[in-house]
């Protein structure tokens, strides 16, 4: 009986969710819930709460209110290396690895999964390389990882992943230091894992054209939770993100999918403090 119930709870649920310093509540009862299988955005402005939230449900801080439970299970209850095994994240900043070579970081993707002091076996090796292969480095697998591009340590970070098998893989603005095809590679690379993946994103059109669903927030709350057709309108664009667009289909929308496209204007903000 439990096990069904828990078995039908969704990934990931945010149940009043507050968080905030000694000074100031930065998150605001924050209600949502992730389902398996899905590509979600983050969005929201500059200081919206996007990081807060993601550390929150990556468990590096601990919500002063409310609970994220996990299949069901509150994150706090349940070990480190438990969690560990099933949620992955991928930062913005990669950080040193020191001497590690870019084989040694990806198969640091195993360590939630072994015991102290167990040996890397064969099939270790295997899925090792088969990750660095799925992101496209194996002609890198012995370079340093900090000698590595940006994009390649990113690529590099998703093969961790991926051999962290995780349920859930959650990245926090993955590509903002990258070029606009390795932000498309990077993304389109987490998209085709076979894993849920939680993702703040600035790009508000790459994440319309590659997410099953958006979630908003603005200054620690909750906004809005749906597909990007439903959350990207010209009317959200303004009250949140303060700029005037025009949503019109991207030339990739087909009848089973609507892709928004935004397309945004210049100059107003000027004209507008003219006529003050
Ligand atoms: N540890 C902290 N101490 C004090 N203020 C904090 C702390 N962490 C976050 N904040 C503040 O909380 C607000 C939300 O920050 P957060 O980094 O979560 O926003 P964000 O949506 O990720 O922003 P950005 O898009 O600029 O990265 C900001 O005003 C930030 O200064």
């Amino acid at each position: 009986m439990q096990q069904n119930s828990l078995s039908a709870a969704p990934l990931i649920s945010v149940s009043d969710l507050s968080w905030g310093t000694a000074n100031k509540t930065i998150l605001k009862s924050i209600n949502l819930e992730l389902n398996a299988g899905q590509f979600i955005g983050l969005l929201g402005p500059n200081g919206a709460g996007k990081s807060s939230l993601l550390r929150c449900l990556y468990r590096y801080l601990k919500p002063q209110q409310g609970a994220v439970l996990l299949s069901g299970q509150d994150i706090w209850q349940i070990s480190a290396d438990e969690y560990a095994k099933q949620v992955a994240v991928v930062l913005q900043e990669s950080p040193s690895q020191f001497n590690l070579s870019l084989f040694d970081v990806v198969s640091l993707g195993l360590t939630p999964h072994k015991r102290l002091f167990s040996g890397t076996s064969a099939n270790d090796k295997q899925r090792i390389f088969q990750a660095i292969e799925q992101v496209g480095l194996s002609h890198h697998s012995e370079q340093a990882f900090d000698s590595l591009s940006g994009g390649e340590k990113q690529r590099a970070l998703i093969a961790r992943s991926i051999v962290q098998q995780p349920k859930l893989l959650i990245m926090d603005e993955p590509t903002s230091h990258l070029d606009v095809k390795y932000q498309i590679q990077i993304m389109e690379l987490a998209k085709s894992l076979d894993v849920t993946v939680l993702a703040s994103f600035h790009d508000l059109n790459l994440a319309a054209s590659l997410c099953d669903e958006l979630i908003v927030i603005d200054e620690g709350r909750l906004v809005c939770q749906g597909k990007p057709k439903a959350v990207l309108t010209e009317q959200l664009l303004s009250d949140v993100f303060g700029v005037c667009a025009a949503v019109s289909a991207h030339p990739q929308s087909s009848t089973d999918k609507f892709i928004p496209h935004i397309t945004y204007f210049y100059g107003y903000q000027t004209q507008e403090h003219q006529n003050d």
